[in-house]
Protein backbone atom coordinates (compact mmCIF):
# COMPACT_ATOMS: atom_id res chain seq x y z
CA UNK A 1 0.00 0.00 0.00
CA UNK A 2 1.12 3.44 -0.87
CA UNK A 3 0.33 6.18 1.35
CA UNK A 4 -1.80 9.32 0.27
CA UNK A 5 0.95 11.73 0.91
CA UNK A 6 -1.96 14.80 1.54
CA UNK A 7 -4.49 14.38 3.77
CA UNK A 8 -7.32 16.19 1.91
CA UNK A 9 -7.01 13.98 -0.84
CA UNK A 10 -9.96 11.60 -0.29
CA UNK A 11 -12.27 10.89 -3.53
CA UNK A 12 -10.88 9.10 -6.31
CA UNK A 13 -11.84 9.78 -10.14
CA UNK A 14 -13.42 6.10 -10.52
CA UNK A 15 -12.53 6.77 -14.70
CA UNK A 16 -8.85 7.86 -14.25
CA UNK A 17 -7.87 6.98 -10.38
CA UNK A 18 -7.29 10.60 -9.54
CA UNK A 19 -7.63 11.81 -6.73
CA UNK A 20 -9.03 15.11 -6.31
CA UNK A 21 -9.21 17.06 -3.20
CA UNK A 22 -12.98 17.40 -1.62
CA UNK A 23 -13.16 21.36 -0.68
CA UNK A 24 -15.81 23.44 0.87
CA UNK A 25 -17.47 25.94 -1.58
CA UNK A 26 -19.58 28.70 -0.44
CA UNK A 27 -22.16 29.91 -3.23
CA UNK A 28 -24.03 33.26 -3.24
CA UNK A 29 -27.26 33.41 -5.27
CA UNK A 30 -29.24 36.49 -5.99
CA UNK A 31 -31.97 37.63 -8.28
CA UNK A 32 -33.50 41.11 -8.77
CA UNK A 33 -35.64 40.72 -12.25
CA UNK A 34 -38.19 38.24 -12.79
CA UNK A 35 -39.83 35.13 -10.71
CA UNK A 36 -37.27 35.42 -8.07
CA UNK A 37 -37.60 32.85 -6.05
CA UNK A 38 -38.32 30.47 -8.33
CA UNK A 39 -35.11 30.98 -9.78
CA UNK A 40 -32.92 30.88 -6.75
CA UNK A 41 -35.13 27.72 -6.03
CA UNK A 42 -34.49 26.48 -9.87
CA UNK A 43 -30.50 26.94 -9.25
CA UNK A 44 -30.49 24.86 -6.12
CA UNK A 45 -32.18 22.16 -7.33
CA UNK A 46 -29.47 22.29 -10.19
CA UNK A 47 -26.67 22.51 -7.94
CA UNK A 48 -28.32 19.31 -6.13
CA UNK A 49 -28.08 16.85 -9.14
CA UNK A 50 -24.72 18.27 -10.08
CA UNK A 51 -22.42 15.47 -9.94
CA UNK A 52 -19.50 16.15 -7.75
CA UNK A 53 -21.60 18.38 -5.76
CA UNK A 54 -23.18 18.09 -2.64
CA UNK A 55 -25.33 20.99 -0.45
CA UNK A 56 -24.55 20.73 2.92
CA UNK A 57 -26.73 24.07 3.50
CA UNK A 58 -28.79 26.43 2.24
CA UNK A 59 -29.68 29.66 3.83
CA UNK A 60 -32.74 31.89 4.82
CA UNK A 61 -33.58 34.08 2.30
CA UNK A 62 -33.57 38.10 2.56
CA UNK A 63 -34.81 40.85 0.49
CA UNK A 64 -32.30 43.35 -0.29
CA UNK A 65 -31.73 46.88 -1.35
CA UNK A 66 -29.93 47.09 -4.55
CA UNK A 67 -26.27 48.09 -3.85
CA UNK A 68 -23.63 49.46 -7.17
CA UNK A 69 -26.69 49.21 -9.24
CA UNK A 70 -28.31 51.30 -11.91
CA UNK A 71 -31.05 53.89 -10.78
CA UNK A 72 -34.56 52.07 -10.92
CA UNK A 73 -33.33 48.55 -9.72
CA UNK A 74 -36.05 46.39 -8.34
CA UNK A 75 -34.93 44.83 -4.61
CA UNK A 76 -32.63 40.96 -4.85
CA UNK A 77 -33.90 37.95 -3.29
CA UNK A 78 -30.35 36.77 -1.54
CA UNK A 79 -29.36 33.41 -0.52
CA UNK A 80 -26.11 31.50 0.39
CA UNK A 81 -25.28 27.69 -0.49
CA UNK A 82 -23.02 25.94 1.85
CA UNK A 83 -21.40 22.38 -0.64
CA UNK A 84 -18.78 20.37 -0.91
CA UNK A 85 -17.06 19.13 -3.89
CA UNK A 86 -14.12 17.35 -5.67
CA UNK A 87 -14.89 20.02 -9.11
CA UNK A 88 -12.09 22.17 -9.53
CA UNK A 89 -13.27 25.85 -9.00
CA UNK A 90 -12.86 26.03 -12.60
CA UNK A 91 -15.32 23.36 -13.78
CA UNK A 92 -17.61 25.09 -10.54
CA UNK A 93 -17.43 28.32 -12.22
CA UNK A 94 -18.95 26.92 -15.91
CA UNK A 95 -21.55 24.85 -13.88
CA UNK A 96 -22.37 28.27 -12.16
CA UNK A 97 -22.49 30.03 -15.35
CA UNK A 98 -24.46 27.20 -17.11
CA UNK A 99 -27.50 27.97 -14.33
CA UNK A 100 -27.19 31.42 -14.93
CA UNK A 101 -28.12 31.03 -18.59
CA UNK A 102 -30.72 28.28 -17.95
CA UNK A 103 -32.44 30.98 -16.23
CA UNK A 104 -32.24 33.22 -19.14
CA UNK A 105 -29.46 35.54 -17.52
CA UNK A 106 -28.21 38.44 -19.75
CA UNK A 107 -24.81 39.68 -20.06
CA UNK A 108 -24.77 43.62 -21.11
CA UNK A 109 -22.35 46.61 -20.55
CA UNK A 110 -24.03 47.80 -18.30
CA UNK A 111 -22.75 47.51 -14.72
CA UNK A 112 -25.23 45.53 -12.02
CA UNK A 113 -27.83 45.74 -14.64
CA UNK A 114 -31.02 43.72 -12.97
CA UNK A 115 -30.73 39.88 -12.91
CA UNK A 116 -32.58 37.11 -13.14
CA UNK A 117 -30.03 35.12 -11.24
CA UNK A 118 -26.51 35.86 -10.50
CA UNK A 119 -24.69 32.57 -9.20
CA UNK A 120 -21.06 33.55 -7.81
CA UNK A 121 -18.57 31.26 -6.40
CA UNK A 122 -17.50 32.78 -2.91
CA UNK A 123 -14.91 31.03 -1.50
CA UNK A 124 -14.01 27.62 -2.36
CA UNK A 125 -11.92 25.97 0.04
CA UNK A 126 -8.72 27.82 0.11
CA UNK A 127 -7.92 28.69 -2.96
CA UNK A 128 -6.84 31.86 -4.38
CA UNK A 129 -7.64 33.07 -7.99
CA UNK A 130 -6.69 36.52 -9.67
CA UNK A 131 -7.61 35.77 -13.16
CA UNK A 132 -10.06 38.09 -15.05
CA UNK A 133 -12.16 35.23 -15.06
CA UNK A 134 -12.61 34.02 -11.42
CA UNK A 135 -11.30 35.86 -8.46
CA UNK A 136 -11.09 33.80 -5.33
CA UNK A 137 -12.52 34.59 -2.88
CA UNK A 138 -15.08 36.49 -4.22
CA UNK A 139 -13.56 40.53 -3.99
CA UNK A 140 -16.55 42.16 -2.68
CA UNK A 141 -17.63 39.28 -0.46
CA UNK A 142 -16.41 40.92 2.90
CA UNK A 143 -18.20 43.88 2.52
CA UNK A 144 -21.52 42.75 1.26
CA UNK A 145 -23.99 42.12 3.95
CA UNK A 146 -26.47 40.45 1.51
CA UNK A 147 -23.49 37.41 1.44
CA UNK A 148 -22.35 37.72 4.83
CA UNK A 149 -25.84 37.61 6.31
CA UNK A 150 -27.17 34.37 5.12
CA UNK A 151 -23.71 32.58 5.01
CA UNK A 152 -23.78 33.76 8.94
CA UNK A 153 -26.70 32.31 9.52
CA UNK A 154 -25.37 29.03 8.51
CA UNK A 155 -22.17 29.03 10.10
CA UNK A 156 -21.78 31.82 13.06
CA UNK A 157 -18.22 30.19 13.33
CA UNK A 158 -17.16 30.38 9.56
CA UNK A 159 -14.09 32.50 8.12
CA UNK A 160 -13.28 33.96 4.56
CA UNK A 161 -10.34 33.24 3.60
CA UNK A 162 -8.01 36.55 3.79
CA UNK A 163 -10.63 38.50 5.45
CA UNK A 164 -11.33 36.78 8.73
CA UNK A 165 -14.38 35.53 10.89
CA UNK A 166 -17.47 36.18 9.18
CA UNK A 167 -18.87 37.63 12.38
CA UNK A 168 -16.45 40.42 12.30
CA UNK A 169 -17.28 41.69 8.79
CA UNK A 170 -20.94 41.72 9.73
CA UNK A 171 -20.55 43.70 12.46
CA UNK A 172 -18.07 46.03 10.44
CA UNK A 173 -21.12 46.57 7.52
CA UNK A 174 -23.77 45.67 9.34
CA UNK A 175 -27.32 44.56 8.36
CA UNK A 176 -29.17 47.71 6.89
CA UNK A 177 -31.04 46.77 3.50
CA UNK A 178 -32.23 43.30 4.62
CA UNK A 179 -35.25 42.20 5.41
CA UNK A 180 -35.89 38.22 6.35
CA UNK A 181 -38.36 36.66 4.12
CA UNK A 182 -39.35 33.89 6.54
CA UNK A 183 -42.28 33.07 4.09
CA UNK A 184 -40.05 32.35 1.41
CA UNK A 185 -38.00 29.03 2.42
CA UNK A 186 -35.66 26.70 -0.35
CA UNK A 187 -35.83 23.61 -0.48
CA UNK A 188 -32.92 20.94 -1.09
CA UNK A 189 -35.28 18.43 -2.22
N1 LIG B 1 -28.73 43.76 -2.67
C1 LIG B 1 -27.96 43.28 -3.66
N2 LIG B 1 -27.26 44.12 -4.42
C2 LIG B 1 -26.48 43.64 -5.42
C3 LIG B 1 -26.41 42.25 -5.68
C4 LIG B 1 -27.18 41.39 -4.87
O1 LIG B 1 -27.17 40.14 -5.04
N3 LIG B 1 -27.93 41.93 -3.86
N4 LIG B 1 -25.63 41.78 -6.68
C5 LIG B 1 -24.92 42.60 -7.43
C6 LIG B 1 -24.09 42.08 -8.52
O2 LIG B 1 -23.39 40.96 -8.16
C7 LIG B 1 -24.93 44.04 -7.25
N5 LIG B 1 -25.76 44.47 -6.17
Amino acid sequence: MTETPNPNIVDADTLTGEMRPIRRVVIALGSNLGERFTALQGAIGVLADTPEVWITGVSPVYESTPVDCPPGAQDFLNAVVLADTTLSAHRLLDRAQAIEDAFDRERGEVKNAPRTLDVDLIAVGDRRSDSDALRLPHPRAHERPFVLKPWHDLEPDAELLDHGPVAVLLEKVGTEGLKLREDLVLETE
